[in-house]
């Protein structure tokens, strides 16, 4: 008996050590080298580090945002880092037109792609709910839309190379939080278009990786900017965010956990404990110091 409680014990052990480490330090950033990427919402935060990454690798890299002076500094940086080139496209993701458009100036420019990360998201507000639905409507086209349309465009490029689809989500794309109504609403969607595309893939023998990732606070300026003070938690470092982001993507992990303390372990009371989850979450809200509604 006493041995057969060891043999459990060894093997829950084994099974954990599995869980938890597998994979996670097979990355090597040379097998970026060469390879075509587009990164959306790349002007600022999270998008940036991660093509500055791309660059230090050696990366193919095109660029999408609004701004067209901040995505030109970003290009003039990835060169200085490294890129195999780098090169921007500006224009708003909330047109359809030019989110298919940004897929055929990678065709041209790279007569490829290997990987397509989509991260970029529209404004929204930090608030209560104000029971505006067009918004809700505008924020879906720009968070979830345009990336549905990218990665249709995308696919005979992707089908090719065996590429990879990186979609940026969040934590509040996996439970619902206070002040992110439209903003969760967009996170949910994704994982519902973007994981049942996966399974179809694997069903139909279709070699392309998709990468959803469940990111907690980041120190993105935006964030830090429209969050400050209400929520309690300390905020992530984006270029550490933006290296897991990438290498998850490389290693075709279905999904990425960044912060994995901040994500991955509550995510456990979810299912099981959720009104306890909530009362965590709760806790870490200080709705005083909320700013009115811009
Ligand atoms: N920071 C955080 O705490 C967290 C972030 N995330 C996710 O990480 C990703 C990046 O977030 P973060 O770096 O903080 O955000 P930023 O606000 O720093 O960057 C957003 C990017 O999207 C671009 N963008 C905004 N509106 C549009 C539009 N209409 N069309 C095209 N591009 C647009 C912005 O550039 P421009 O204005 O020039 O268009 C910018 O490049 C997002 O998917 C976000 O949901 C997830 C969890 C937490
Ligand atoms: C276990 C819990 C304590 C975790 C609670 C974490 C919550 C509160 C964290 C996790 C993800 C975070 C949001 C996010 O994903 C992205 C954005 C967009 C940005 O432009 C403005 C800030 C916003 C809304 C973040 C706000 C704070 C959120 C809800």
């Amino acid at each position: 008996m006493a041995l057969l409680t060891k043999l459990i014990v060894a093997v829950i052990g084994l099974l954990l050590a599995f869980y938890f480490y597998s994979g996670n330090d097979a990355f090597d950033p040379s097998t970026l080298k060469g390879k075509k990427v587009i990164v959306t919402g790349a002007s600022s935060g999270i998008g940036e580090q991660m093509a500055y990454h791309l660059a230090k690798m050696g990366s193919h890299i095109l660029i999408t945002a609004r701004t067209e002076d901040r995505l030109k500094k970003v290009v003039d940086k990835c060169v200085e880092l490294g890129a195999a080139s780098a090169h921007y496209i500006p224009g708003s993701m909330d047109n359809m037109t030019f989110a298919k458009q940004v897929v055929h100036e990678a065709e041209g420019l790279f007569g490829g792609l290997d990987m397509l990360i989509l991260n970029h998201i529209g404004f929204t507000y930090f608030n209560y709910f104000d029971g505006n639905v067009d918004h809700v409507r505008d924020l879906l086209e720009i968070n979830v839309l345009s990336y549905a349309t990218m990665t249709v465009a995308a696919l005979p490029m992707l089908k090719k190379s065996g590429g990879n689809v990186v979609v940026v989500s969040s934590f509040v794309g996996k439970v619902g939080a206070p002040f992110t109504v439209p903003y969760s609403t967009t996170k949910f969607a994704l994982d519902g278009f973007f994981s049942s595309l996966r399974m179809e893939f694997k069903q139909q023998n279709t070699n392309v990786s998709i990468t959803l990732c469940v990111i907690s606070y980041i120190d993105t300026d935006s964030a830090v900017n429209t969050v400050a003070g209400v929520i309690q938690q300390p905020a992530a470092p984006k270029e550490e965010c933006a290296f897991e982001i990438i290498k998850g993507g490389a290693l075709r992990q279905r999904e990425v956990y960044y912060q994995y303390q901040a994500t991955k372990i509550p995510l456990l009371l979810r299912d099981w404990a959720p009104e306890f989850l909530e009362y965590i979450m709760l806790k870490n809200y200080d709705v005083t110091k909320l700013k009115p509604q811009q």
